[in-house]
């Protein structure tokens, strides 16, 4: 939707003089025509020279330039965002490679490590356990009706980084922003929210400056019955809206997955938005090596939402690739903080991975396990840092020709291995992607550039199919047509990099793909209640945000 059709459709009252300065989706500070500050009430009020958008986007990327360091960058940033949007979505979109790492991974991880000490302007909603029985109130408080997008955290397993509390914000923040600038989602369309129910987190509970609740984590049934009210209370407020669940702890992420994916129109970002982006990389991998995904093995270090997730997904590709699901299961292994998930290792383990504990011998360390296992893919979601040594990179390397090694934990310092660790151990034979960006790399006179195996390759895009076809529920196969879809927009020069992905300046490109995908599938499945036509791209792309300044008066 143009910035135009949502002045109209959203802004029936137009403000005027200071008050206009401060809406940050309709302020076009130095960039208010002549004709604007005569009508608006607006003479007097800015400085005299008249400039467009174009040379604010210059002015300010020279200004975020010169500050000293990314978290910085990141508060710059996030003022901009609050005082003009139309002019940080422009800043974004011109400038994804050198804006993402400071509004998205690594640096929204240090921002929200400082949340407290950096907020200047609160943004979304924070919902807390003491707001039992008053969640749509709470709702209603926010300014814009139009929300068709909620991302919410419990701040729980904020990427890597363990248990943030209420300073998780800056993730819900971050990817909506992610919404907007790869999918073009309007941002007034968009709700990022924290639950707050308290952390776990002694250094924050104890710090008088702590923003959140100061208490112990609420837990069992008075949590359940809050994020009840909670999914009600958005189906209430803003009817059939998308909720992403975000970096919740694995218990909770998978319960509230299982409860609420049938019923309303809701993913776990973490646990299907990674498994897609994945299993893509897999899928563009396979092209590179020419060992087709049925003849991958895959290893995975962590057990979690995003390992099980990304394994039971691989799982269905390779089923509709002919196999069973039971041969295709034995593809995946896993070792987690006991070692090789193996039959009969634990007493009772959870159902995410209980289909994992295949029969085999017991391997106490990752390294006996790759030795075990030999697999194909060594695929990192444990979050605890550097845990692919030099020694197991070499094993790999030795085991294959071309290795697939994917250090997906998040922030930066969270990454199994760097790209240079993985490209020196193997001579450069590693297929290599992680989570969070890495610049390229030269290495014996060849330049890789590795992947960013990023969720943010698929949630905005599968978010705006979803929207754009209105469905009521979001379904794995969704995330499976959007795997392919990505997948495909890798190109040979992409792979011949050594990249399985797309480059990030084609972001917005490839989200309409992987929504045109998300509508397709959700089309044959029935659940598209907006026809969209037989080409469904050209109505997607009609319907996504471009940040550009409408006219506010008539000459
Ligand atoms: O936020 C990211 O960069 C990817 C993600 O979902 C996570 O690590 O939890
Ligand atoms: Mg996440």
């Amino acid at each position: 939707m143009s910035a135009a059709a949502s002045l109209s459709s959203h802004e029936p009252h137009l403000p005027h003089g200071v008050e206009l300065l401060r809406h940050p989706l309709l302020n076009k500070a130095t960039a208010f025509s002549e004709e604007e500050r005569d009508q608006l009430g607006l003479r007097g009020l800015l400085p005299p020279r008249v400039v467009n958008l174009e040379l604010q986007v210059e002015r300010v990327l020279a200004q975020l330039r010169c500050k000293s360091n990314d978290l910085e960058k990141y508060i710059f940033l996030s003022a901009l965002q609050q005082r003009n949007e139309t002019l940080f979505y422009k800043l974004l979109i011109d400038h994804l490679e050198e804006t993402m790492p400071i509004i998205y991974t690594p640096t929204v991880g240090q921002a929200c490590l400082e949340y407290g000490s950096i907020l200047r302007h609160p943004r979304g909603l924070w919902i807390t356990s003491n707001d039992r029985g008053r969640i749509a109130s709470v709702l209603r408080n926010w300014p814009q009706t139009n929300v068709r997008v909620i991302v919410v955290t419990d701040g729980e397993r904020i990427l890597g980084l363990g248990d943030l509390g209420a300073y998780g914000m800056g993730i819900p923040v971050g990817k909506l922003a992610l919404y907007s600038a790869c999918a073009g989602v309007h941002p007034s369309e968009c709700l990022p929210i924290t639950i707050d129910v308290g952390t776990e987190n002694p250094r924050f509970l104890d710090d008088p400056f702590y923003i959140g609740l100061p208490q112990k984590r609420v837990r069992g049934e008075a949590y359940e019955a809050l994020m009840d009210e909670f999914i009600a209370a958005t189906q209430e407020v803003f009817p059939g809206c998308l909720v992403q669940f975000e970096d919740f702890a694995n218990h909770n992420a998978f319960t509230l997955l299982e409860k609420w994916r049938d019923r309303i129109c809701c993913f776990n970002d973490d646990i299907q938005g990674t498994a897609a982006v994945a299993v893509a990389g897999l899928i563009a991998a396979s092209k590179e090596t020419g060992k087709p995904l049925t003849d991958q093995t895959v290893l995975f270090l962590g057990a979690g939402e995003a390992g099980t997730g990304i394994a039971g997904l691989f799982v269905r590709a390779l089923v509709e690739a002919g196999m069973s699901e039971a041969e295709a299961r034995k593809r995946c292994w896993f070792v987690d903080s006991k070692g090789l998930l193996v039959a009969g290792r634990d007493t009772k383990l959870p159902s995410h991975k209980a289909p994992y504990a295949h029969e085999a011998p017991q391997a106490a360390t990752l390294a006996e396990a790759v030795e075990r296992i030999r697999p194909t893919a060594l695929i990192g979601v444990a979050g605890i840092g550097p845990a692919f040594t030099p020694e197991i990179l070499q094993r790999m390397g030795e085991y294959n020709h071309r290795p697939i090694i994917f250090a997906l934990s998040n922030p930066t310092s969270k990454a199994e291995c760097t790209p240079v660790q993985a490209y020196e151990a193997t001579g450069g034979r590693a297929i290599y992607a992680s989570g969070s960006p890495f610049a390229q790399v030269e290495i014996g006179g060849r330049t890789f550039r590795p992947g960013q195996g990023n969720n943010v390759y698929i949630f905005p895009g599968v978010g705006l199919g979803v929207l754009a076809a209105n469905t009521p529920t979001v379904t794995d196969t969704m995330f499976l047509a959007a795997a392919r879809a990505l997948a495909a927009e890798t190109t040979p020069e992409d792979l011949a990099q050594g990249c399985v992905y797309p480059k990030l300046t084609r972001i917005r490109e490839v989200s309409l793909k992987v929504a045109q995908a998300t509508v397709v599938e959700a089309t044959r499945l029935g659940l598209a209640r907006n026809d969209l036509g037989a080409t469904p791209e050209d109505a997607i792309s009609a319907l996504m945000f471009q940040p550009s300044y409408p006219t506010l008066v008539t000459d």
